[in-house]
């Protein structure tokens, strides 16, 4: 780990006070906040902190592997990341907090359910370091627009038509939050392969849940099987082909949570009886616009944007031999754990393979899985200028780079996968009537 890459916590912060931080939401390892003080520096950003949970690396080796393993493989593509000192108070007060709050009826910043409910877990309370991460969630630009407007115009409904010429200020009207998974196919599927790793998966998830659903009493809660919603092939998007980028766009569009345009209907105002409804304001027509066009405007971003072939060449770089290899299974053992620097030399002297104090990328199997399970963050931006038609602008970065490591390491589930989707035939194509090779229906 090279410490030169790693940037000093931020200077003449110690965050304390628990009343400045807004719940955002929160996933099965860390939990977001929203600032709403009155700090400006922290307004682009988010605070993210750990959840307790056995065995999961400290918020500051989290930090340290983010800069120092992924900021060179990433570089502005990497979503900024600071890490700032945290008070006693703080991680106390927002458990309080979390503990009161009702987790039946928990939803994020936008409204969405967070599922499944045992995700919900407190803050890890010995921690004294949370990461500050910049916010890649939209329609901030309301709140700023609510703040820039003087009261009285803020009731003026004629406003917003004023401002129909258009203005220079760019608005975060979108995001599209999903996973790239495995954008080359798995170096362990077998050389006749029909289906890619993530999509063969999903068959092999889908027959499980309709076995399932076979063996359940008819009316009971598993019987009202979900139609499956429509997934992305990671090949489609990877292909370089423009009728399979698209395909797998509107896929991605479609799927669960996926997409979020930030409603700009002003609040309504009860007190009024007009039965004429108010005409769409700029927003609101940016935002049906940017709705109509979204599939084509993300098209054209994938096929021209390097940040694809970027993940898909770290990911053909990053175990690149499999979980198979005489390297990493000795490595992984049957246990669910990172092994010691002196395990890997001693498992290399075993095989009679080369020591190498570092693991080479193509072994590097914890790399190899952060990299098939992070997020990508597309922040959509529109403005509309005076004279001219609506343009777009996206900023993509990659979240969710954390370790695997400790007991979550998960290389045992890793190569289970790898095995019951070889002996069960569903790299084969089993139960599919696409071939992710060509992308065609077969
Ligand atoms: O195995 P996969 O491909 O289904 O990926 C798992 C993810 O499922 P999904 O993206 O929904 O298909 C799964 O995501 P969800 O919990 O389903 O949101 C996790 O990210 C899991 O990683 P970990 O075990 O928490 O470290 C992921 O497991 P890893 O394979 O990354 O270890
Ligand atoms: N920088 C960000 N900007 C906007 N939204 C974010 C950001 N980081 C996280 N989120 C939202 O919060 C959710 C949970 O965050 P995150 O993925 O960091 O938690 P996690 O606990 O690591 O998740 P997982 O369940 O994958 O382990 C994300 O799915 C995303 O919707």
């Amino acid at each position: 780990m090279d410490p030169s890459l790693i940037p000093l916590p931020l200077e003449g912060y110690v965050l304390d006070d628990a009343e400045e931080w807004e719940y955002f939401g929160e996933g099965a390892a860390n939990v977001l906040y929203r600032y709403v003080g009155a700090d400006p520096f922290f307004g682009p950003y988010l605070l993210r902190l750990r959840k307790r949970l056995p065995g999961a690396p400290t918020t500051q080796q989290l930090h340290a592997y983010l800069h120092s393993r992924w900021g060179p493989l990433l570089d502005n593509y990497l979503l900024r990341t600071e890490i700032v000192k945290l008070g006693i108070n703080i991680i106390p007060d927002l458990n309080s907090m979390l503990a009161m709050s009702d987790a039946e009826e928990a939803t994020d910043w936008s409204g969405r359910p967070i599922k499944p409910l045992k995700k919900r877990r407190l803050l890890d309370d010995t921690e004294s370091w949370g990461l500050v991460v910049e916010d890649m969630s939209c329609g901030n630009y309301l709140y700023n627009e609510m703040e820039m407007q003087p009261e009285s115009m803020q009731e003026d409904e004629e406003m917003d038509d004023a401002q129909d010429d258009g203005s220079d200020e760019w608005k975060d009207m979108a995001m599209v939050e999903f996973k790239p998974k495995w954008l080359a196919q798995s170096p362990n599927a077998p050389a006749n392969w029909a289906l890619c790793r993530t999509c063969a998966v999903r068959h092999m998830q889908s027959s499980k849940k309709q076995t399932k659903g076979l063996l359940c009493v008819p009316g009971g809660e598993d019987d009202d099987l979900e139609e499956e919603a429509l997934d992305f092939c990671p090949l489609d998007l990877s292909s370089g082909d423009p009728t399979r980028i698209e395909k797998a766009t509107f896929a991605i569009l479609n799927m669960e949570n996926s997409v979020m345009i930030a409603d700009p209907t002003p609040p309504s105002d009860d007190e009024g009886d007009n039965d004429t409804p108010a005409p769409p304001t700029l927003n609101q027509k940016l935002a049906k616009s940017l709705e109509n066009s979204l599939v084509t405007l993300l098209t054209n971003f994938f096929r021209t944007s390097p940040i694809i072939p970027l993940l898909t060449a770290l990911q053909s770089r990053f175990g690149s031999r499999g979980v198979f290899t005489s390297a990493t299974l000795a490595l992984m053992g049957e246990k669910d754990i990172l092994p010691s620097e002196d395990e890997i030399r001693r498992a290399c002297l075993a095989t009679g393979e080369k020591y190498e104090p570092t693991l080479s990328d193509e072994d590097d199997i914890w790399t190899a899985m952060t990299l098939r399970d992070c997020s990508l963050f597309l922040k959509v931006w529109v403005r509309k200028r005076r004279g001219r038609g609506m343009e777009a602008k996206i900023d993509a970065k990659v979240g969710d780079l954390d370790l695997k490591g400790g007991e979550g390491g998960r290389a045992v589930y890793w190569r289970d996968v790898e095995r019951r989707l070889r002996m069960g035939g569903w790299y084969g194509g089993k139960g599919s009537t696409r071939n992710c090779r060509t992308g065609q229906e077969l």
